[in-house]
């Protein structure tokens, strides 16, 4: 499919042909193995702490050049391969006149949790225009970012729909759950509201230039088989279906998804992220059970070993590369985001070895 140029103005004169992270998402092979890492902006970088003094998070998310300079520092730091925007999968929400904060040391802290029909019924809907900020931001970023391919992001219904009903973070979603399984109905009109605000928020990033998306639906596999298919898959796939003709390439994410690596590829996504608990050579055999193609993978160093020594962390990066090598494609990441307390140069250092590695 060729990109509809008049919906994607800003990046026509970015020349991108070379870039290795979207030939490994377009299935291929490129001279050398692609990293970035997911989380790689924030609070493990002294330049981003320094930056955000005193700043509230949601501010800073709402704030073009923050957003901006915040993007662009694991770039300039660690050479990674793609930038991911700075937000959070609560902006929209909160873009959309949802009352919803982010605590420091607790995360998403809803104000009137979502948990019955009426509630559901009151979400609003997303207004492009209420984005402006935030996509001001994606596009200083293209004109800024050279030849660095721009990740756009938003968190899929299920994950989304968690922090609302649950009201913050939640460890057993035993709200969601009771939610989805006695009132479906509710459960389904969430879920699409949750939807259409993904949209929104995908659709207005591509346009304003990002170069590929990932849907993050983190706490997905805290789910079965069947609870995925039933009540999830539906509502993802409408989201990666609406962005679909953008054609940019669409990485779906989630911890803990082993169960449901080949369901979470059947929404429709184009790269599969993978946690630290499977093996990629795993995952592949898992995504291909069925006859079908190859997959493009993305990860997965397990986030904890960045506190390893170097021989141990040397040893895994490599043992991943080989098994990346069983998929169509590899983008080298971490099996879920940087822990705050990581220190940068064991990334910088990560970097450098994945560049030594062939595609
Ligand atoms: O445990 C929980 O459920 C709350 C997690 C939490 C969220 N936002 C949050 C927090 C608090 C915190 O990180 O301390 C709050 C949050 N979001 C973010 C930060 C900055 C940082 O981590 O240092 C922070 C901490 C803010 C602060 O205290 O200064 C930024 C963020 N959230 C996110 C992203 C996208 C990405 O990961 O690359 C990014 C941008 C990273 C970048 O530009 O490089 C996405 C996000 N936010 C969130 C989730 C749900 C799952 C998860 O966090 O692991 C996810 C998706 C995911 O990472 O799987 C929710």
């Amino acid at each position: 499919m060729s990109t509809p140029a008049q919906s994607r103005p800003r990046t026509a004169h970015r020349d991108l042909a070379g870039s290795p992270f979207l030939a490994a998402a377009r299935g291929r092979r490129p001279a050398r193995l692609p990293v970035w890492f997911m989380r790689q902006a924030g609070r493990s970088l002294p330049e981003y702490r320094a930056l955000r003094e005193g700043v509230p998070m949601l501010q800073a998310c709402f704030d073009p050049e923050m957003i901006a300079e915040i993007t662009i520092q694991p770039v300039r730091r660690h050479g990674v391969d793609a930038a991911i925007f700075f937000s959070d999968i609560v902006v929209p929400l909160v873009a959309a006149g949802i009352d919803v904060d982010i605590v420091p040391g607790t995360g998403p802290v809803v104000a009137e949790p979502v948990r019955d029909a009426a509630a559901a019924r009151r979400l609003p809907e997303l207004d492009p225009r209420r984005l402006e900020p935030v996509l001001d931001g994606t596009r200083l970023l293209v004109e800024r970012l050279g030849q660095t391919p721009l990740i756009g992001f938003a968190g899929a219904p299920f994950t989304l729909a968690s922090y609302l009903i649950e009201g913050g973070p939640s460890r057993t979603f035993e709200r969601t759950k009771a939610l989805m399984h006695s009132e479906p109905e509710v459960w389904h009109d969430l879920a699409g509201r949750l939807a259409g605000i993904a949209v929104t928020f995908l659709r207005g990033q591509v346009e304003a230039g990002a170069d590929a998306v990932q849907l993050f639906d983190s706490w997905a596999g805290a789910l079965t088989l069947r609870e995925y298919r039933e009540f999830v898959l539906p509502h993802s796939a409408r989201v990666l279906g609406a962005v679909a003709d953008l054609d940019v390439p669409r990485i779906h994410f989630g911890v803990g998804t082993g169960e449901i690596l080949p369901a979470m590829r059947e929404a429709g996504a184009d790269v599969v992220g993978v946690d630290w608990r499977v093996p990629l050579d795993e995952a592949v055999r898992r995504l291909t059970a069925h006859g079908e193609p190859a997959p493009v993978v993305q990860g997965n160093l397990d986030p904890a070993l960045l506190q390893a020594s170097w021989p141990v962390i040397e040893a895994e990066v490599r043992r991943i590369a080989a098994e990346g090598r069983a998929a169509a494609g590899h983008i080298f990441n971490l099996g879920h985001g940087v822990p705050p307390g990581t220190g940068p140069e064991v990334l910088t250092r990560v970097v450098e070895l994945v560049h030594s590695l062939e595609g």
